[in-house]
């Protein structure tokens, strides 16, 4: 396995590199040689304009990660108008944790501009790793310089490697470094997070009092527990109180009530902290939902699939294509995590779920927020929802009222788990 906290090696010449630009990546190499034109991605700007890359290398993920946020906040404060800022990362393909993240910018058009000197700035940061791009005089082959602070100077000290195309990866680069950053296969690796990010973050330790020592036995319960999946608004609330009413059960959340008092906080922090946040709350549920299932059926509302799926399309971007292949690791089932009897998937059309959020108007979640605005996000968090394997889970459409739907939900228990 690869050592989690180990720095990336840097071989530039075998990375490939990777830009998004209005939802569609780029990828470019670096070569001895140049080759007939710079890859599409340069050659399509402007010849007074030069790029930089700011990459994100540290031993210490939880460092890593909260640097990254902190700086896209400062430089889409600090930089022109004019200049493009563009999410970046480098990998070697296939590998697995080879990714580091950051930034590519384009400098505007007139000069002087103050891009270098806040690079500069930031690049004091010994974990941030400053690449310039220029272009030769007809803009056709573009040249890498790496920069360095000595003595606090920058100095160039690039080989100057050209720029050439490179065809994109078989897999999302995201998809090198989901698990134990995005998704989390262990109770053990979740709480690893939240125990490395106490120092910087002293609200973890009190979640972390909260957790159970291990994780809790996931060996099948008495009576059934059936989870209730679905988008918000899709009306799982208005279900998992029906079914509770209906069956006698008992109806719990992911993540539980002991670990509201954190979400908001944890909800502001970057995907590792947050992920790991939401990994464990799932882990509190189940030994909740594990005790009172040896008395009566419990009912869930949202649950590992939640996590899991929204962290993956999060994670990468564009269409659902970009998703990790369909029985990938990332969408299989803990093996330490309880696992339901059943999972109901609710499904929407998407006009009616808007209505369903106009008519409730209450605040939403930041990642909410994104499911209404960005098409596409929606479709690769409802595509990593059906592709997670593990548990029995069924797609029910739930355009038909409360009380239909409660009925057809409760054949479907009554079939599926002899109630
Ligand atoms: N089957 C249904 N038909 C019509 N409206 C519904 C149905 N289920 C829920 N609603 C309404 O849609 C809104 C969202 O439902 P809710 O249960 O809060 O969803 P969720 O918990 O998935 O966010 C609420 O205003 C609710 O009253
Ligand atoms: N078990 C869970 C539950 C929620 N999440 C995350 C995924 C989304 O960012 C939000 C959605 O939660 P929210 O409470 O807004 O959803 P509902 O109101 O229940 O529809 O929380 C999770 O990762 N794991």
């Amino acid at each position: 396995m690869a050592a989690k906290h180990a720095l990336p090696v840097l071989r530039w010449s075998s990375r490939v590199f990777s830009v998004e630009l209005n939802g569609a990546p780029f990828y470019f190499a670096l070569a001895d040689r140049p080759e007939a034109e710079a890859p599409r991605l340069f050659g399509q700007l402007p010849r007074a304009r030069r790029c930089f890359s700011l990459l994100l290398r540290s031993a210490d993920r939880v460092h890593a990660a909260r640097l990254h946020a902190r700086l896209r906040d400062a430089l889409l404060r600090e930089l022109p108008p004019e200049c493009r800022l563009a999410p970046m990362c480098s990998f070697l393909p296939e590998v697995r944790d080879s990714v580091l993240r950051g930034f590519f910018l384009q400098d505007g058009p007139d000069s002087p501009s103050p891009t270098p000197r806040l690079l500069e700035a930031l690049a004091q940061q010994h974990a941030l790793l400053l690449c310039s791009y220029t272009p030769d005089r007809e803009n056709r082959h573009w040249t890498q310089h790496v920069w360095s602070l000595e003595g606090g100077t920058r100095v160039d000290v690039g080989t100057g490697l050209c720029v050439v195309c490179s065809e994109a990866p078989r897999c999302h680069p995201a998809a090198l470094s989901m698990i134990n950053s995005d998704v989390f296969r262990t109770f053990q690796d979740a709480r690893d997070v939240l125990t490395e990010c106490v120092a910087v973050l002293p609200e973890a330790s009190s979640v972390l009092e909260h957790l159970p020592s291990r994780a809790p036995s996931s060996a099948p319960p008495a009576f059934p527990v059936l989870v209730v999946e679905g988008l918000d608004a899709t009306g799982k609330t208005t279900l998992t109180e029906s079914l509770r009413d209906a069956l006698g059960a008992v109806l719990l959340r992911s993540p539980p009530q002991s670990l509201a008092p954190w979400r908001a906080l944890f909800d502001r922090e970057p995907p590792l902290l947050r992920r790991a946040f939401y990994a464990v709350g799932n882990y509190v549920t189940a030994e909740q939902a594990a005790q009172q299932a040896m008395k009566t059926p419990v009912v869930v509302d949202r649950f590992w699939h939640s996590t899991a799926a929204y962290a993956i399309a999060t994670a990468v971007s564009g269409p659902p294509s970009g998703l990790p292949d369909p029985g990938s690791e990332v969408y299989r089932w803990p093996a330490d995590l309880l696992r339901p009897s059943l999972v109901v998937l609710l499904t929407l059309d998407p006009e009616e779920r808007r209505r369903r959020l106009r008519d409730r108007g209450q605040g939403k979640t930041e990642e909410e927020r994104q499911l209404d605005h960005n098409q596409l996000f929606r479709l690769r968090v409802e595509e990593a929802y059906r592709r997670i394997s593990g548990p029995p889970c069924i797609a029910v459409d739930a355009s038909p009222s409360a009380d239909q739907l409660l009925q057809q939900v409760l054949l479907l228990v009554r079939s599926r788990c002899c109630l």
